[in-house]
């Protein structure tokens, strides 16, 4: 039996797979998810064996963020309980971008809220065609959080953005596809399969390559060129020493499939 009570957590064979996992709750982010989704964000990023982490939603939901009722139970000390919650969410989302693990998001029904800024932080995000993205925090007097002001420029644009977060207007699969939000919409019936085959073809992949990908891109709008162009230069010349970059390369001399460690 998981030990844990909102989320499903299951790793095999390089792949850690979570599954947000209050389907009646629309997959709400509630205290206990926070701190349970940060615990194991922690635990994977440390984990040498991960190489791929899938995160996906229960039910028909991705997440539609904050859990509005556990805020209005916690009235009194709203304020209180909701910076627990972000802090939580954000030590999560932090150890999600630092981990040289690939983060794969599945995103299988609405994803609103925190659901829609946990959405878009992947380093691959396939979605439902049945899905669709509101940011939803203004409509209920709340401001953004889950990295949402800091991704979503980068992906959409500035004029996007505010649009998303002043509005709320809700995006289609086929909107956000077309607005750079997502890497692929498919069917609803499979997005499992989509997922799965794309964690496979990364757990058999060069981890440090990836890693060193995710990295160069998370930092390169903060760099000049020429700080950008040191740190490729480093990356790649230590990728080169790795047993994967000397596997890459000989398999390529040698005409056949590379076999990363
Ligand atoms: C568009 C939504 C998500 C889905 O609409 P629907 O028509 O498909 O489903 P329905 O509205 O009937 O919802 C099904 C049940 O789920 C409950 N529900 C939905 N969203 C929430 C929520 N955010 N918190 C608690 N419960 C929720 C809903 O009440 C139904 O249950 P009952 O049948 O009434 O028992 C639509 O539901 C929607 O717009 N939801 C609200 C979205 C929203 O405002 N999200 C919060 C934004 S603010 C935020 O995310 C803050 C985060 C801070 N932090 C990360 C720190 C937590």
């Amino acid at each position: 039996m998981s030990k844990y009570e909102t989320i499903r957590f299951e790793q095999s064979g390089g792949i850690a797979r979570i599954t947000l996992n209050r389907p009646e709750a629309a997959n709400g982010i509630n205290h206990v998810l926070g701190h349970e989704l940060a615990e194991i964000a922690g635990l994977i990023a440390d984990d040498p064996a991960v190489k791929v982490v899938i995160l996906t939603g229960e039910g028909k939901f991705f997440s539609a963020g904050g859990d509005l009722k556990a805020m209005a139970a916690n009235e009194s000390k709203a304020g209180a309980y909701v910076k627990g919650l972000a802090d939580d969410l954000h030590r999560a989302l932090s150890s999600f971008a630092r981990m040289d693990a690939l983060l794969i998001i599945g995103v299988n029904g609405v994803a609103a809220g925190a659901g829609f800024s946990l959405a878009v932080t992947g380093d691959l995000v396939v979605a439902a065609d049945t899905a669709s993205f509101t940011m939803a925090y203004t409509r209920a007097g709340l401001s953004p959080d889950g990295g949402a002001s800091y991704y979503l420029p980068r992906l959409i644009g500035l004029r996007r953005t505010q649009e998303l977060m002043l509005t709320n207007r809700s995006l289609s699969a086929a909107e956000a596809l077309d607005w750079g939000l997502l890497h692929r919409v498919v069917p609803a019936a499979e997005l499992a399969t989509a997922v799965d085959e794309l964690a496979a073809q990364f757990a058999a992949g060069p981890k440090l390559s990836n890693a060193n990908v995710k990295k160069l891109l998370l930092v390169s709008s903060d760099h000049t060129l020429e700080e950008q162009l040191a740190r490729e230069a480093a990356f790649i010349s230590h990728c080169a020493d790795s047993a994967d970059g000397q596997e890459g390369i000989a398999a390529f001399l040698g005409k056949r499939t590379p076999k990363f460690a």
